[in-house]
């Protein structure tokens, strides 16, 4: 039997509608959650999800502001400005879109971000809180898949998930959420060795390694559940790590890419923005 299609596009749309509602109520009490998105230089990708995160806010009635620099901007102006956002009572978050120009060090720039205004989750204030199960803002993607299981109903105790890439904004902290969840998680990456013997054993699979459909019906048990957070632009267009027409022969469930894991990650920073202005208005 060919898989469930989860589907990030259908369960984001319903989020988002729980959201606006919640935001239509923060209003009334004169809350209006702000998100900064701050996009340095014009890469096509950035831009593509930059404009998908200023739409989601529209939808939702939050108010979004774009603030764009050259690709020239220097390391001291852009930490001056994040200072500035820091200090600015009507910001409840701040995103600085990576990947940042090389004359940037992007964990200065993380570590600059207020960690009561950083709805990236990236700041290591909010990483390390993560770690140790305390509240704080999930990093978007992993909070994203977290909600994608769990809305389809996927069990995770005593499972085994094995998570590919190892990355500090997509790998490790799933595979931190997965632990959490009591799932027992396998984290595999570049040096793996038989990679396809381990992912094989999953139940449930997670693919963040940015090679476009590697994972393959091989590396697959059937009946897995498969999460695809890859996102490669190839001649054939976008495609995930993983060999959709072939794995959701044999998977339960897979998501698609697109509409798979990516609206679940800006949506998440709508949610993470909107508790910000909750926290700050106490
Ligand atoms: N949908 C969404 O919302 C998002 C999607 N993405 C996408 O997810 C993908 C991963 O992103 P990100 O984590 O930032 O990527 P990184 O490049 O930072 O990390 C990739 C990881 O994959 C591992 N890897 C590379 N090659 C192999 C291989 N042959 N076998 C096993 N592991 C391998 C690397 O291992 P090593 O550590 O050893 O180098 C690394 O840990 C990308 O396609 C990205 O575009 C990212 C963020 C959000
Ligand atoms: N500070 C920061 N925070 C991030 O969260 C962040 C980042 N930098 N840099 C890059 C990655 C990547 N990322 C994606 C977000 C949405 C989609 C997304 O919506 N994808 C659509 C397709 C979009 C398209 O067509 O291009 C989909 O999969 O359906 C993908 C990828 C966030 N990231």
């Amino acid at each position: 039997m060919p898989a469930k299609i989860i589907s990030g596009k259908q369960i984001a749309a319903d989020i988002r509608l729980e959201l606006k509602d919640e935001v239509s109520e923060l209003r009334k009490n004169d809350i209006f959650p702000k998100l900064v998105v701050v996009l340095v230089g014009n890469n096509p990708a950035s831009e593509s999800y930059v404009k998908g995160k200023i739409r989601a806010a529209e939808e939702i009635g939050m108010e979004s502001v774009l603030i764009r620099y050259a690709d020239t901007i220097s390391e001291d102006e852009l930490l001056s400005k994040v200072n500035d956002l820091n200090k600015d009572e009507s910001v409840h978050g701040i995103l600085v879109q990576l990947p940042l120009p090389k004359q940037i060090s992007e964990q200065r720039v993380i570590e600059a971000i207020a960690a009561e205004k950083d709805v990236d989750g990236f700041h290591p204030e909010s990483v390390g809180r993560m770690v140790t199960g305390l509240e704080t803002f999930l990093s978007c993607t992993p909070a994203g898949i977290m909600q994608l299981l769990k809305r389809s109903d996927v069990s995770l105790q005593g499972k085994h998930a094995v998570v590919v890439g190892r990355s500090n904004i997509v790998g490790k902290p799933i595979s931190l959420l997965l632990l959490q969840a009591d799932a027992t998680v396998t984290i595999c990456h570049s040096k793996t060795v038989d990679l396809a013997s381990i992912t094989k054993q999953a139940d449930v699979l997670i693919a963040a390694v940015g090679r476009a459909e590697m994972i393959t019906k091989d590396h697959v048990k059937p009946g897995a559940v498969v999460i695809d957070v890859g996102v490669n632009r190839t001649d054939a267009g976008l495609v995930g790590d993983v060999k959709f027409d072939e794995v959701s022969e044999i998977a339960s469930a897979i998501t698609p890419v697109p509409g798979g894991v990516g609206p679940m990650t800006i949506t998440m920073l709508m949610a993470n923005t909107i508790e910000s202005a909750k926290r700050h208005a106490g």
